[in-house]
């Protein structure tokens, strides 16, 4: 199992290409099983999650084809991937496959709009609370489908004719039941209003691949999404944006381990809530043409009380490489959890690298340290794991990182990335 050894104390210095966003190259891949053209998506980063759903989607019928070689830009290599599922060969997404990754699951919405059911496994994904799958069965129960629960698996059969448009407004913001909502009823009969649906820029970045493909979407990045059915899709070109999780923790590096870094390829726009964060933390953050400039005074860190929230708010995604920038600030801190009831498990591995960290029920209480010290930590989940990194950059001395296949989940070329910057970081192969 591989593991990533940091030597900390070094500035980061240079430029970092930022990858296409994970969380929309998933949903966007998804999408290629309405259509029996081809879907072809530029900029999908090449990560372990892309890896799995190739795989699910290729069960499912879905020829894929990646372009001979890999674009190189500014020194990212961003892969265009064609999809094409001419028939769908299987609805049913098993269990060894979908238990590994959340978004998976999300190919119930097309199976059941484009072949009127489908047989999918209860997910799985990272262990940050208990995820249930509630609103997908009630908003697919919306559109006129029968849902059961059957051997761990849902079953969900679309009345004959196909899925039908309703109004249906979700009791709480789910990203991934908006995407399965988006393709659903994209080609359901008559018109959906989505109501309190996620704002997040990944379901804006799906609602315009699925415009291209031919889908009538309006409100994609409000909470009211309105989607008029069409009775076919065809294919399209879509770029994926830009990873605002990769941007924001890449930024929280700098400010913790000082330095002058530019962001490339992605918007500041991207992550507003978390730009604000960072500033008021003392970290200079700046749009510059194509990207982001960062400048981070390392020693002088403010601290910074946050609580996470659906967009706009702060993301869940960046609370706990927040909560790492925060073990080193000039006084306490509170970091506070809305959206995952169990989204703390960095907490006590930063506490090996000397973080005073204490919990009480959803929020933590940070006091800042003046230093770090390297130790062996054990990566959680994926971006605990990458909290535990750059925690690691501004430590003194060696912090050994081990079950790294967390990390690969998501952060594309980590250590190549970070040692380009100047940072001492290798990954080592048992
Ligand atoms: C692949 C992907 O894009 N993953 C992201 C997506 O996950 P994901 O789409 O799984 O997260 P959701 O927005 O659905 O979850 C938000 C909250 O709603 C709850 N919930 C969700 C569905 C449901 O049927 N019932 C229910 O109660 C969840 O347990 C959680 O408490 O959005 C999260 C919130 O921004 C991010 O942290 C994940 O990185
Ligand atoms: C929680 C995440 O992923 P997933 O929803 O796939 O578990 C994440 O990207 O931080």
């Amino acid at each position: 199992m591989d593991r990533i050894r940091i030597v900390g104390g070094k500035e980061l210095n240079g430029i970092i290409p930022i990858s296409g966003a994970k969380n929309a190259a998933l949903p966007l891949m998804i999408a290629s099983l309405l259509t029996s053209d081809t879907l072809t998506l530029e900029n999908v980063p090449h990560l372990a999650d892309v890896e799995g759903l190739v795989r699910i989607l290729g069960n499912h019928g879905v020829d894929i084809a990646v372009n001979g070689r890999r674009e190189h830009q500014d020194g990212s290599y961003a892969r265009t991937i064609h999809f094409t599922c001419r028939t769908v060969a299987d609805t049913t997404a098993p269990y060894e496959l979908v238990s590994k990754m959340r978004a998976s699951f999300w190919v119930i919405g097309p199976l059941l709009a484009r072949e009127g059911r489908a047989r999918v496994s209860l997910p799985g994904g990272c262990a940050i609370g208990t995820r249930p799958v509630d609103l997908f069965i009630e908003g697919l129960t919306a559109l006129g489908a029968e849902m059961e629960i059957d051997g761990g698996y849902i079953n969900a059969t679309a009345p004959k004719g196909g899925l039908i448009g309703a109004h249906y407004t979700f009791p709480k913001v789910s990203v991934g039941a908006t995407h399965v909502m988006l393709m659903a009823a994209s080609l359901a009969r008559g018109t959906t209003v989505i109501g309190n649906a996620a704002r997040e820029p990944e379901v804006v970045d799906l609602a315009n691949c699925l415009i291209a493909m031919g889908a009538k979407i309006t409100g994609a990045g409000t909470s009211t999404i309105t989607i008029e059915g069409v009775p076919s899709l065809s294919g399209a070109r879509h770029r994926v944006l830009p990873d605002r999780i990769e941007t924001g923790t890449y930024a929280m590096a700098v400010a913790m381990t000082g330095g002058d870094v530019t962001l490339t390829g992605t918007d500041m726009t991207l992550l507003d809530t978390a730009v604000e964060a960072i500033r008021r933390a003392g970290a200079e953050l700046s749009a510059v043409e194509g990207g982001i400039r960062i400048i981070g005074h390392g020693q002088a860190i403010r601290p910074v009380d946050i609580v996470t929230e659906p967009f706009p708010g702060f993301p869940t995604d960046l609370q706990a490489q927040f909560m790492g920038l925060m073990t080193r600030a000039q006084g306490v801190s509170h970091v506070t959890e809305t959206i995952f009831e169990n989204r703390f498990m960095h907490v006590q591995e930063l506490a090996r690298l000397g973080a005073k960290i204490s919990l009480n029920g959803q929020t933590a209480r940070i006091e800042g340290v003046s230093r770090l010290r390297g130790a062996p930590v054990m990566a959680t989940d994926l971006r605990a794991s990458v909290s535990l990194v750059i925690a690691g950059l501004a430590a003194e001395g060696e912090t050994m990182v081990s079950r790294v296949y967390h990390l690969d989940r998501g952060f594309e070329r980590l250590e190549e990335k970070l040692t380009r910057c100047g940072a001492l970081v290798e990954r080592i192969s048992d």
